[in-house]
């Protein structure tokens, strides 16, 4: 086995991108490239990794910088992953400057990487400006699913630039529909800068290589909270957000225009409404097996499902996938600008790829605000009650922005977008099972109320006296 493949074995599982958690990986290499440095005793090396242990396998990018000598710096302790056995350090390439060095040249310059059974192609599609290929970085904190560095160069605006950990064979959502939103004038995402498409050994595809996207760079928005933690000062703090929500609402229509504008759309037939609610399903077993509380709600659940089934459904036309509070942020002057659009990490990427229902973007940001709410009472008891009634302003004034601004009327897809509210809270018992246990009630608790009180829930949020315009009941 490569020696660097080994040195990761233990290492991985520990990482917040590993998708895995609570197995043993076992890891085969797929292909590595080597991206050039200037550095003379390192080596930068990007590994494409298989883990077979999980179902189905998934193929991990794993950019690794091995090393003659042990780094100097106390920090970079933290990120040596391990020894290799010519007695070389192994460090994890993110938060060492030779990767990262490399990854910008290989944006900015438009250059390929070297293979061994790998290959790398840069492109940079930004400004005629171009950046530098030199610049400090460092690596965002936080709970993500991808690594994302920031590139701070000394006379060019800051780049943020995300590592995809999951590789699949074909466009990556996020690179495409964010680079033609951005193309396309639209305010509420980030420019793009260039990305790094990658080629591998696939013997399930036909010529045997399969092709997708491996980073993607953009315009970095500096010193600007996501809407999450905002959500949760205010919420706590007992501060109003409807005015927030409601133009996030607004925001949210505008780019499902654009997206219907710019990519093909399609009539909602039975075929595609059967993979859609066949996914629900999918995931309701996943989430039965690993949530006992779950089972024995199933027939209720698969009752609902089968009620949106028979229900109106609107065209299909491509969507964000997995829109919350933590994707979105309010930048002063500019409005409220959408991040990430990869779809779900835990939905098969072909799925993703694919136009798709509109109220499964509304369904998560009303999910998120439910989160709030949810969140809030864990940390602050005593707080609960006026974080449900925060969430409910906040999910009241989403919905009148969004049907405003999209002139679409929901109050026909009552039953529909209930269901994707559901399977959404469905998503996150698993997600949070898995990631965060303590968290797991906020969504148990969210499919219990959407079950007792069934699809007029969503339509409740819109039902008091004083707000009757978006009503979906
Ligand atoms: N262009 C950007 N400008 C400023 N912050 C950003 C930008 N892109 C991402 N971020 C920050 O990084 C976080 C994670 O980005 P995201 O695209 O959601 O990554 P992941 O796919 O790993 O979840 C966001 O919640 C946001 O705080
Ligand atoms: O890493 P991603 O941003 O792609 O999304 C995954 O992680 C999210 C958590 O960080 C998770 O979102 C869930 O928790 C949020 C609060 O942390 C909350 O706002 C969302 O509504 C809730 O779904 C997301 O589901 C998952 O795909």
């Amino acid at each position: 086995m490569d020696s660097a493949v080994a040195a990761i074995a233990e290492w991985m599982p520990l990482q917040r991108w590993f998708g895995g958690k609570g197995h043993t990986p076992s890891l085969r290499l797929i292909g590595a490239f080597e991206l050039p440095t200037v550095e003379e005793e390192a080596r930068v090396r990007t590994l494409l990794v298989m883990d077979d242990a999980s179902e189905p396998p998934v193929l991990y990018q794993v950019p690794v910088v091995e090393r003659v000598d042990r780094l100097a710096s106390p920090a970079a302790s933290d990120h040596l992953i391990g020894r290799l056995p010519d007695d070389g350090f192994l460090y994890d390439g993110p938060h060492d400057r030779a990767y990262t060095d490399a990854l910008l040249a290989t944006i900015v310059g438009d250059r390929d990487a070297a293979s061994d059974g790998a290959d790398a192609i840069g492109h940079y599609s930004g400004d005629a400006t171009r950046p530098p290929t030199t610049a400090p970085a460092s690596v965002l904190g936080g709970e993500q699913s991808n690594t994302s560095i920031i590139f701070r160069p000394a006379d060019t605006a800051p780049i943020i630039c995300k590592v995809f950990r999951q590789l699949h064979h074909g466009e990556n959502p996020d690179v495409t529909l964010q680079t033609a939103l951005a193309a396309s004038g639209s305010p509420h995402v980030p420019a793009s800068v260039g990305d790094v498409v990658g080629e591998w050994d696939d013997v399930g595809r036909p010529d045997g290589r399969a092709r997708g996207h491996l980073a993607f760079a953009q315009e970095f928005l500096p010193g600007v909270e996501d809407a999450w933690r905002v959500a949760l000062s205010s919420a706590a703090s007992g501060a109003p957000f409807t005015d927030e929500a409601r133009a996030l609402g607004a925001a949210v229509a505008e780019v499902h225009l654009s997206l219907g504008r710019l990519f093909p759309r399609e009539p909602s037939t039975s075929e595609h409404i059967h993979a859609i609610t066949s996914a629900w399903t999918r995931r309701l077993a996943i989430a039965v097996a690993e949530v006992p509380e779950l089972e024995p709600h199933r027939s209720a659940i698969e009752a609902f499902y089968a009620r949106a089934q028979a229900g109106a459904w609107p065209e299909l036309q491509r969507i964000h996938g997995d829109l919350h509070l933590g994707q979105v942020l309010l930048v002063p002057d500019r409005g409220w600008v959408l991040l990430d659009f990869e779809g779900e990490p835990m939905r098969p990427m072909h799925d993703r790829q694919r136009p798709d229902v509109p109220a499964r973007d509304v369904a998560g940001m009303l999910r998120s605000f439910d989160y709030v709410a949810g969140s809030t009472g864990l940390a602050l008891p005593e707080r609960a009650g006026s974080a449900v009634a925060w969430a409910d302003a906040a999910r009241r004034a989403f919905l009148e922005g969004y049907v405003a601004a999209s002139g679409l009327d929901l109050s026909g897809y009552r039953d529909l977008l209930a269901a994707f509210e559901l399977d959404k809270a469905v998503y996150e018992a698993i997600y949070e099972t898995r990631n965060r246990p303590t968290w797991a009630a906020i969504p148990l608790h969210a499919i219990m109320s959407l079950l007792e009180s069934g699809p007029t829930r969503a339509g409740d949020t819109a039902s008091e006296p004083d707000a009757p315009t978006p009503s979906l009941a």
